[in-house]
């Protein structure tokens, strides 16, 4: 029997009652993912923020197989038959520097076992939409941080890969690339709409790119809230200058600080907290 053609297909990548609980040489058991949930739906980019240390690498690694739960499942939907159907970005690029560019561009595709003339044209183009086209037949080393990044994005996205797993993949930039790179990202994405689950810090860049922010909280680690964005698209950074947009920001914000627990009045009670996130 034909399935109906207005069938939904369920999420593309959907986790149930993830646990993830490591041992350190000493014995001690940290729970490091406490029962996490969630789905992404086909072409949604999902933004993941929390304070440092309550699981969001631990998360993403699982999420793309690189780590494997101690509890609960992860699903790919059925018939993504792309190989490899995940990429990742990493903060530290994952640049290789024996190979060039354009090999650099090319590599999800070779490992995937496309031939050599179709990934490099392939990854030209996308060189070309990153403004890397002069740069193909050089090596890393030649390039600045904001350029190993972008090579980092054009391999993520020409692998092929419906799917792209992003682990703080601006955080290593100063603020100036960083703001490019964000627009940069915008438009890959807005061109290709693949579905993206980012880690960040930054509560602005959840909410600049995200379709839905996430707020996790550790010990063990797990999501405490959720927000749409609401925001239309196509987007630009300006919409950071709007009042909707401070609004929003505001309420990431206390949801990371979490629950308020009443403080005890002392002498000390207003000492500061070190500052804000963003
Ligand atoms: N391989 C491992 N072995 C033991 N403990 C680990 C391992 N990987 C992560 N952890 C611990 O699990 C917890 C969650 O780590 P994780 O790196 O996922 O946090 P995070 O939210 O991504 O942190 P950050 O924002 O600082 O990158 C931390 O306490 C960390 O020390």
């Amino acid at each position: 029997m034909n399935t109906p053609a207005t069938e939904n297909p369920g999420p593309v990548l959907a986790a149930q009652d993830i646990d993830r609980y490591f041992v350190s040489p000493e014995g001690e058991v940290l729970h490091a993912l406490g029962g996490v949930s969630l789905a992404v739906e086909d072409g949604e980019f999902v933004c993941v923020v929390g304070p440092s240390g309550c699981g969001k690498s631990t998360l993403l690694r699982v999420l793309g197989g690189l780590d494997e739960a101690s509890g609960g499942s992860v699903r790919l939907r059925p018939g993504l038959s792309v190989v490899p159907p995940v990429a990742f970005v990493f903060q530290d690029f994952g640049v290789l520097p024996w190979l060039t560019v354009r090999a650099n561009a090319a590599f999800g595709l070779r490992m995937a076992g496309v031939g050599r003339g179709l990934s490099e044209r392939v990854a030209d183009r996308w060189l070309g939409r990153v403004g890397l086209s002069e740069f193909a037949d050089a090596y890393p080393g030649r390039l600045s941080g904001g350029m190993r990044q972008r090579l980092a994005l054009a391999r993520a996205f020409a692998s092929g890969s419906p799917v792209l797993l992003m682990d703080e993949p601006l955080g290593a930039l100063d603020p100036q690339t960083r703001l490019e790179m964000q627009e940069h990202l915008l438009e890959l994405w807005q061109l290709e709409h693949k579905t993206v689950v980012m880690v960040t810090h930054s509560i602005d860049e959840a909410l600049l790119l995200g379709d839905r922010v996430l707020v996790m909280s550790g010990r063990p680690g797990t999501v405490t809230d959720t927000f749409t964005v609401p925001f239309p698209r196509p987007r630009t950074p300006g919409i950071q200058d709007t009042p909707a947009f401070a609004r929003l920001r505001v309420r990431v914000r206390q949801a990371l600080r979490g629950p308020r627990i009443p403080a005890q009045r002392t002498d000390d009670a207003d000492a500061g907290t070190g500052g804000g996130e963003e």
